[in-house]
């Protein structure tokens, strides 16, 4: 009886390390409340932001024939309860085997309500994938943890692999085959390096010299199509659409980033490029999503 209560001294580290884990501040459901209308709000943020290269905005459909503003308003809106569901059910526990295969049987859902929503077109499911872990990850390490420590969770979480994963060939899987590149289920397994070495820095350095909103959120979508092996570019045009992506957006940033004249006509030669090829940047547009959801909720708890 005794041994039961009381933790034998060899298991006292591990106790330790889970408690400093816990998150006691919010119940469960007011943190998935939370966590999950920062995530439908990141989603609107970056369908709203126009204009965007190749993808869906405000004042176009980018190089999507089957989509609108208003469908990937309806489809955001269709996720709340899967990220909520996310939130709770990570809250107050360690990344795990578990965790991750019921974030996996969430997400599914999740992918499911979308179809539904968006009448069978795939306007969030990268998106699902980046903000289900990034708020799995901060409902365990508190909405106040800092954006890499949250992100780095969320990698722990996306390493144990899920033993029901339906098999089956996607686009991702198709391209990163015939390409060698790595993709979105690599760049969540390395904490979403993407999002904390560019995004974030890119958001925050173009607020520090004086550029809008809108053009801070441009620059860290632009700087993260200069970098992405986004395999929705690589799907749609190929290895040459990608370089040229690349190269384009590398020319945006190289004259000064959107806030300037300069930048905002590289900006309008990257769409040109992309929709004439009919290419867009959904993987980078998720990882702006998971940006903006992590500067969402540094600034809303003043996060270290
Ligand atoms: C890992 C996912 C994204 C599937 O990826 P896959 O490489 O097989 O390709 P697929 O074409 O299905 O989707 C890829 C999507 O990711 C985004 N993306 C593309 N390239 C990148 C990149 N380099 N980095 C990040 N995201 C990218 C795009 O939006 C693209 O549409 C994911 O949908 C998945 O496995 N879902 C299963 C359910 C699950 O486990 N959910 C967990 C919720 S936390
Ligand atoms: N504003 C946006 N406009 C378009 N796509 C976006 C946007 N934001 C995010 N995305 C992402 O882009 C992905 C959609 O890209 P795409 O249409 O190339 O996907 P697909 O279904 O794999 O390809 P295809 O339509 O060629 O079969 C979504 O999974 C979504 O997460």
């Amino acid at each position: 009886m005794v041994g039961r209560l009381v933790p034998a001294p060899s298991q006292i580290p591990q106790l330790v390390s889970r408690m400093s884990r816990i998150n006691v501040s919010l119940p469960a459901e007011r943190s998935g409340e939370r966590l999950s209308q920062a995530a439908i709000c990141a989603l609107i943020e970056e369908a709203e932001l126009t204009p965007k290269p190749g993808l869906v905005d405000l004042a176009s459909n980018g190089s999507h024939a089957d989509m609108d503003i208003e469908l990937m308003r309806r489809s955001a809106q269709s996720l709340t309860q899967t990220f909520r569901e996310m939130a709770e059910v990570a809250f107050s526990q360690a990344p795990s085997q578990w965790l991750r295969e019921r974030l996996a049987a969430i997400g599914r859902a999740g992918e499911s309500m979308m179809l539904q929503a968006t009448g069978g077109v795939n306007t969030h499911k990268g998106a699902i994938w980046a903000l289900g872990l990034l708020t799995a990850g901060a409902a365990i390490e508190g909405e106040d943890a800092a954006p890499a420590l949250i992100a780095k969770t969320a990698g722990e979480i996306a390493c144990f692999p899920d033993r029901w994963a339906p098999v089956g060939m996607t686009n991702g899987a198709r391209v990163r085959q015939r390409y060698g590149v790595r993709g979105a289920a690599e760049e969540a397994k390395q904490g979403f390096p993407h999002v904390i070495s560019l995004g974030l820095p890119a958001l925050q350095e173009a607020r520090a010299r004086g550029a809008s909103e809108v053009e801070a959120r441009l620059d860290a979508l632009v700087a993260l199509i200069a970098s992405v092996d986004d395999t929705c570019i690589l799907h749609r045009g190929g290895e040459e659409a990608l370089r040229e992506a690349k190269k384009g957006a590398d020319a945006v940033m190289q004259a000064g980033g959107t806030s300037t004249e300069a930048g905002r006509r590289a900006l309008v030669r990257l769409d040109g490029l992309l929709t004439s090829r009919n290419a867009s940047p959904g993987g980078s547009a998720d990882l702006l999503a998971a940006t903006l959801f992590l500067d969402r909720l540094h600034n809303l708890t003043g996060g270290v």
